[in-house]
């Protein structure tokens, strides 16, 4: 089964209510939600009082991508405004078996990111304390990017690493994805695709939704 997580980055923000109500009756299982500060990546996308809004509203499991630095001071933030899992960029973080620690004693699940260029063996030493492995599958900033080709060498190769360690991770994949790569990344390991532009750009989202699902599951 792969999950679709529509990343809201890329909804309408004049109508947010609808965009989340459409994420609601899909076949989505999860809302990935992107959060930008303008340091640790070129842009920034929103802050608490529009993710308060979108979790209250949001009926499925929320995740949040935190492209921020300094994560640990907001953790208890997010667990209080409803965040299911919480995501750190490994680039992020100088003490990122700490960060992990604290995210898991508030009750949400921990994942990890990795820029394009992080190799996957340096989350070795702390893989079968994660809940998720985050691959970037573009430079993380902005949605619309193009899909990084090595990305399917590092998903198997997270595969490999989650097996040997026995570790519980999902694996989930961010960026460019669309109808011609979800097989193909799932086929490599990956249990989560994240979509954007993808989700809402296209006519009708809510097929567009399904029809991702299909691909990612055939
Ligand atoms: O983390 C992100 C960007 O840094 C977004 O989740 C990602 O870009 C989704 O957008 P798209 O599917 O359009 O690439
Ligand atoms: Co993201």
């Amino acid at each position: 089964m792969a999950i679709i997580a529509p990343s809201i980055l890329s909804a309408d923000f004049g109508y947010l209510n609808q965009d989340i109500d459409l994420i609601n009756n899909s076949e989505a299982g999860w809302f990935h939600i992107d959060i930008m500060d303008g340091v640790f990546v070129p842009n920034i996308s929103f802050g608490f009082p529009i993710l308060e809004a979108v979790n209250k509203k949001a009926q499925k499991i929320k995740d949040t991508h935190l492209m921020i630095v300094n994560p640990d001071r907001y953790i208890e933030t997010f667990h209080k405004l409803g965040t299911n899992y919480l995501t750190v960029h490994y680039e992020a973080c100088t003490h990122l078996h700490r960060t992990i620690q604290a995210i898991k004693l508030t009750g949400m699940k921990a994942g990890v990111a990795l820029n394009p260029h992080t190799n996957i063996h340096l989350l070795e030493d702390v893989i079968t304390d994660l809940d998720l492995v985050l691959i970037m599958s573009v430079n993380p900033g902005f949605g619309g990017q193009k899909f990084i080709e090595n990305t399917y060498k590092k998903i198997a190769n997270t595969k490999d690493l989650i097996l040997q360690k026995e570790s519980k991770a999902l694996i989930q994949v961010d960026g460019g994805i669309n109808l011609d790569n979800a097989k193909k990344l799932t086929e490599v390991g990956a249990d989560v695709l994240v979509a954007g532009s993808t989700v809402f750009n296209a006519k009708d989202p809510m097929q567009m939704i399904h029809d991702l699902k299909q691909k990612a599951e055939s």
